[in-house]
């Protein structure tokens, strides 16, 4: 929208004192750390009309993991008085607890600002990003509701693998970049060699670049001023009817869902009658708002601002990120949505006690609700009863889904191995007819169809980019080589970093080669990837059997050329876990009819009662209660007892390998 023809009164209002330096100030009424839920109730309305689109600034921080995102984030929302400068104030835009804990941020928030430049009332709207790999859907979904980024990057670190995939989110999704170089107050740090590397890599003249420290604040003024010169305001007009986009949402026990939304156009309002153009579904709009972080009830929001509205939604699945929200009788050509959050990573997930069935249920549902990336369907097995099979974005995601479920409602779980989405063509005509479709995705390996019905397995490969000091280069070509991995590119980025680029099988990187990366390189070498696709795979089904009969439990499914290892390593560990019995137990793995590998647990008699020869009835009957009740915890394969806890401890030492 020009800035012509703007009349004298909105100029006026436009240069009145900025919001957050009045009595007005949000600061002053915002609790300094651990806010509640419900913060919204009671608080005024403010009047967001006074930001027209030009004065509007929408961006994002991306960043390599650690680089310092949330502390510069910290640092903006001082400044500018959205939060007070205490030392309570770390990582204010992480909330979960286990963001704290862990020092991640695992869902992106977003915050408005207020700042007056040169005379000028601005509205920043910081949407904050996660770091890790697991999270990289989260980064795309923010970056929608953008028009530019903060791309920070280490002075001590330099470029890391994140930093590369995170900027050609935001170049591809063609958005201005201010390129900044964090932790100049570090001793080691070398931002000169950083600013080089920006521009051998990006193509971003060095002196574009800000050397900032997000701790001390140095310079970090620079940057708020940069972001109003060199991001544009979004593009949009608040005379056009509405039309919002769904970035986020989360959901509220009290007041159901609670929708993050950037306004492409039009205005809303408590009252407004709204449609979902993707369910078709009608809602009153009960509350609109601002987030700073909190939730800041306002009158309106209007075309290019973003904020926040409630409408009585009931579950997050009526608020699918991505939707396009109108006015009722006004429909609008919905934006392009995103693409659906892609699980890597298949899980079964059971109660520890089957008791718990109902509660776990319940819990599942509610965490669900806030992380619609996680995929749930219902799985029983003879080991460890009913329960399901989730899907994760990778590991890291599984874990802190995990930690949630026991932080926020007080679950603990069984968690079986991990395994990857593998595919298979089918060739039977039987299977073809079963399924409906020639081509099935395989999330469980009790699904893994038979060699003879099929005409091609499919695995699932990433691109993985790793960036390293050279020293260690030979080191993880070697791991990469082992892995089942295929060269792509290497490029110097310097005089001693190096970019490698490699085409993964993802079952080979899932478990455990981020660890394996980190510790042969001392810590130094970064890792991310990108999904590509599926490729052909000499798969097999390799099972475990007890005294000739299958557990289904530790079936895996696995590359050809790794069976014999992993068939004799499963072996071991089960000889380990499960307890001596009355008759000696062979532990196999099989992949069809041909053992592979064999440990044999030698007979032993536990007789309870042997003490009590002789001895009085009661006593007697009490040790074979005891007996009878420790029974239960097994589970009976043919006529061996398994401890119900030991697949588990196989499994999991898969995991933690
Ligand atoms: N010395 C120094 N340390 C900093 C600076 N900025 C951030 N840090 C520290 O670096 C660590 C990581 O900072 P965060 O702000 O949590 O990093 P992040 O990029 O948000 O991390 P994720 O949310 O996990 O992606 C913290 O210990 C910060 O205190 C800085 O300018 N100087």
């Amino acid at each position: 929208m020009a800035l012509a023809g703007r009349t004298a009164a909105w100029w006026a209002r436009l240069r009145s004192p900025c919001p957050a330096a009045t009595p007005f100030c949000l600061a002053a009424r915002l609790p300094a750390a651990g806010r509640r839920r419900y913060s919204s109730r009671g608080k005024e309305k403010l009047d967001m009309s006074i930001y027209p689109v030009e004065s509007i600034r929408n961006f994002s921080i991306i960043a390599h993991v650690d680089h310092g995102k949330s502390t510069l984030a910290d640092r903006l929302l001082e400044i500018t008085g959205t939060i007070s400068k205490t030392d309570h104030n770390k990582q204010v835009l992480d909330k979960l607890q286990v963001e704290r804990e862990r020092g991640i941020t695992v869902k992106a928030q977003s915050a408005s600002l207020f700042y007056n430049h040169e005379g000028i009332n601005y509205l920043l709207n910081l949407i904050d990003t996660p770091g890790h790999v697991d999270f990289s859907y989260e980064v795309s979904r923010s970056l929608s509701a953008c028009q530019g980024v903060i791309l920070v990057v280490d002075a001590n670190e330099g470029i890391q693998a994140q930093t590369v995939a995170n900027f050609y989110l935001a170049f591809e999704a063609q958005l201005s970049i201010i390129p900044v170089i964090n932790k100049i107050d570090l001793k080691n740090a070398d931002p000169e060699r950083v600013e080089k590397q920006i521009e051998k890599l990006f193509d971003i003249p060095t002196d574009e670049c800000i050397r900032i420290s997000a701790k001390k604040g140095t310079n970090v003024e620079k940057v708020l001023q940069k972001v109003i010169e060199k991001i544009p305001p979004p593009q949009c007009n608040t005379a056009d009817p509405l039309k919002a986009l769904v970035f986020d949402s989360t959901f509220d026990h009290y007041r159901g869902v609670v929708a993050n939304v950037a306004l492409f156009g039009g205005e809303i309002a408590k009252g407004n009658k709204i449609v979902s153009a993707h369910t078709k579904k009608r809602y009153e709009v009960s509350e609109v708002g601002i987030l700073t972080p909190d939730e800041q009830p306002t009158h309106k929001l209007y075309a290019g601002q973003v904020g926040y509205l409630i409408a009585g939604m009931k579950e997050v699945t009526e608020a699918q990120i991505g939707d396009t929200l109108f006015l009722y009788k006004q429909p609008v050509e919905p934006l392009p949505g995103f693409k659906s959050a892609k699980p890597m990573v298949f899980a079964g997930m059971y109660p520890v006690d089957q008791t718990e069935y109902n509660n776990l249920k319940s819990a599942l549902e509610r965490l669900t609700l806030n992380d619609s990336s996680v995929t749930v369907h219902r799985d029983s097995s003879l080991a460890l009863g009913a329960g399901w099979r989730l899907g994760f974005l990778g590991l890291l995601h599984m874990e802190v889904f995990n930690q949630r479920l026991e932080q926020e409602y007080n679950m603990s779980v069984i968690l079986t191995a991990p395994t990857v989405p593998y595919k298979a063509v089918l060739s039977s005509a039987k299977l073809i007819k079963e399924y409906g479709r020639d081509e099935i995705t395989i999330i469980n390996p009790a699904q893994f169809p038979d060699k003879l019905s099929v005409s091609e397995y499919l695995e699932p490969t990433i691109l993985g980019t790793i960036v390293t000091p050279h020293e260690y280069i030979g080191k993880i070509i070697a791991l990469c080589q082992d892995r089942r991995a295929v060269q792509k590119d290497m490029l110097y980025i310097d005089e001693n970093r190096v970019m490698l680029k490699y085409l993964f099988p993802l079952n080979e990187i899932v478990l455990d080669f981020y660890d394996a990366l980190k510790s042969l390189s001392s810590g130094y070498a970064s890792f991310d990837y990108e999904d590509a696709g599926y490729q052909a795979a000499d798969l097999i089904k390799m099972d475990i059997l007890l005294n000739g009969n299958p557990v289904e439990e530790l079936s895996t499914i696995i590359h050809n050329d790794k069976a014999y290892a992993t068939g004799k390593l499963l072996c071991e560990r089960l000889k380990e876990a499960i307890p001596r019995q009355l008759f000696e137990i062979a532990i196999q793995a099989a992949i069809g009819k041909k053992i592979i590998a064999r440990e044999t647990l030698k007979a032993y008699r536990k007789n309870v009662v042997a003490k009590c020869y002789g001895g009085d009835i009661t006593r007697r009957m009490k040790l074979l209660k005891r007996q009878a009740e420790g029974k239960r915890l097994m589970r009976k394969i043919g006529n061996v007892e398994v401890p119900r806890d030991a697949f588990i401890r196989v499994l999991k030492r898969e995991t933690d390998k």
